[in-house]
């Protein structure tokens, strides 16, 4: 059998990151940065109000307070999108949130320490320097960098971007992974169980899992078990990315393996378990990731072999996360194959295996409370509680 780590090291080795291409801010949410993006205005772009009040000297507030207020004239007044004004010696200025501060004021006085008068203002508490002034470039200055190369286009990097003067940029976008479901047995949800049929659930499995490792589906229509019909739905098809489940074992109906072994796919056994047999290639120059039939291996083999391909197409560290946990309950684990255990967290980095019935391939119900899997080693064969687990997410 082959090693979990040698096979997942092979998955990333046929794909590449794709080329980037620049977007606009808004078509770019989700997508990895291709390069560092630095401010082009500072941020603050320049000196404004915290508070709506009036700009004053603080010099000329000092004392202020309810009983012997400081009387200024007011000289004028900025709202908001004004252009910046000037403060005439012993007067104040009536300014509004977000306005220029005045050349010559250095502090605002909130309208609540005041009478808010709009000719001659009453003072009622003093003020320092730099009170209630926002600094121009106090958050960033031209040239900090505001996002670096390969952290992905989330909605507060988007608007921080936006803030700093930068339109559009160089991006890694969403891969294209194509999913085909195969098996005669197969009906959609929702359709009349005949007998011996089930309800496909990988296809929408797979779809979803696709989205959260932050790619674009591609749904293929599901074949049956023809081996010609299978060749037809995969010739010619726009992705980046191949994912088929169903077919690859050792049945003598196992059509992926039937049209792909000697088509560019090499079917291995892997020593995980659930997901043992695997199928990893090219069809028709395309990468593709071959994964077992049953559902609890797709999810398995999802988040071991086709998430880190994924990262690998947009740009990001597939690098492991390192995260660990402790279980709340034992289990136990087969021997001679690495185990990758649903589990569900109990509490904050504790978990449980979230499938009642143990670790069956099967058991698609109880993946509904599925949140990660635990990485059990091949040499342990039973998780004791309170033991720590190594613990596998399949999102991007
Ligand atoms: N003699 C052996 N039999 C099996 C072995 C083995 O080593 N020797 N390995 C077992 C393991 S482990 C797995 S995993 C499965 C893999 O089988 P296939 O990848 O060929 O998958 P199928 O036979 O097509 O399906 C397996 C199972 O999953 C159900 N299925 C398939 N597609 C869907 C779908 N879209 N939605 C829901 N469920 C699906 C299918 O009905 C089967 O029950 O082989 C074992 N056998
Ligand atoms: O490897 Mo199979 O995926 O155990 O059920």
């Amino acid at each position: 059998m082959r090693e979990v780590d040698a096979h997942v090291a092979e998955a990333t080795a046929l794909v590449s990151t794709l080329a980037p291409v620049t977007l606009p801010l808004r078509e770019a949410f989700g997508t990895v940065a291709a390069s560092d993006q630095e401010a082009q205005v500072p941020s603050p772009p320049f000196d404004n109000s915290a508070m709506d009040g009036y700009a004053v000297r603080a010099a000329e507030v000092v004392g202020a307070t309810a009983a012997h207020p400081v009387r200024l004239p007011v000289a004028g007044e900025s709202a908001a999108g004004a252009a910046p004004a000037t403060l005439p010696p012993a007067s104040a200025w009536r300014i509004m949130t977000g306005a220029p501060v005045p050349v010559g004021a250095d502090a605002i006085v909130p309208v609540e320490h005041t009478d808010g008068a709009l000719d001659t203002v009453s003072v009622l508490a003093a003020s320092e320097s730099g009170r209630h002034v926002r600094r121009a470039g106090e958050d960033a200055l031209p040239g900090d960098v505001v996002l670096s190369r390969g952290e992905v286009l989330t909605a507060t990097r988007i608007a921080a971007l936006a803030a700093v003067g930068v339109a559009q940029v160089p991006t890694v976008s969403a891969p294209r992974v194509a999913v085909l479901a195969t098996g005669d047995e197969l009906v959609d949800a929702g359709a009349r169980l005949g007998p011996g049929q089930i309800h496909d659930s990988n296809a929408v499995l797979l779809e979803g899992l696709v989205r959260e490792a932050g790619a674009v589906p591609v749904l293929l229509e599901r074949v049956g078990d023809r081996p010609e019909q299978l060749l037809e739905r995969l010739s010619g098809v726009d992705a980046d990315l191949i994912v088929t489940t169903g077919g690859v074992s050792v049945g003598a109906y196992d059509v992926v393996k039937a049209a792909l072994a000697d088509r560019g796919v090499e079917f291995s056994a892997v020593a995980m378990q659930p997901g043992k047999p695997q199928g990893l290639g090219r069809f028709e120059g395309t990468p593709i990731a071959c994964l077992p039939g049953n559902p609890v291996s797709v999810l398995v083999s999802f988040a071991v072999i086709v998430a880190p391909m994924i990262r690998r197409l947009r740009g990001l560290d597939t690098a492991d996360a390192g995260e660990t946990a402790v279980a709340a309950s034992g289990w136990r684990t087969p021997q001679g194959r690495r185990q990758f255990m649903p589990v569900r967290f109990v509490s904050r980095g504790t978990v449980a295996p979230a499938t009642a019935g143990g670790s069956g391939s099967h058991l698609i119900a109880s993946l509904a409370r599925a949140q990660a899997l635990a990485d059990v080693a091949a040499g342990v064969d039973q998780v004791e509680p309170g033991a720590t687990v190594r613990i596998v997410r399949w999102d991007g």
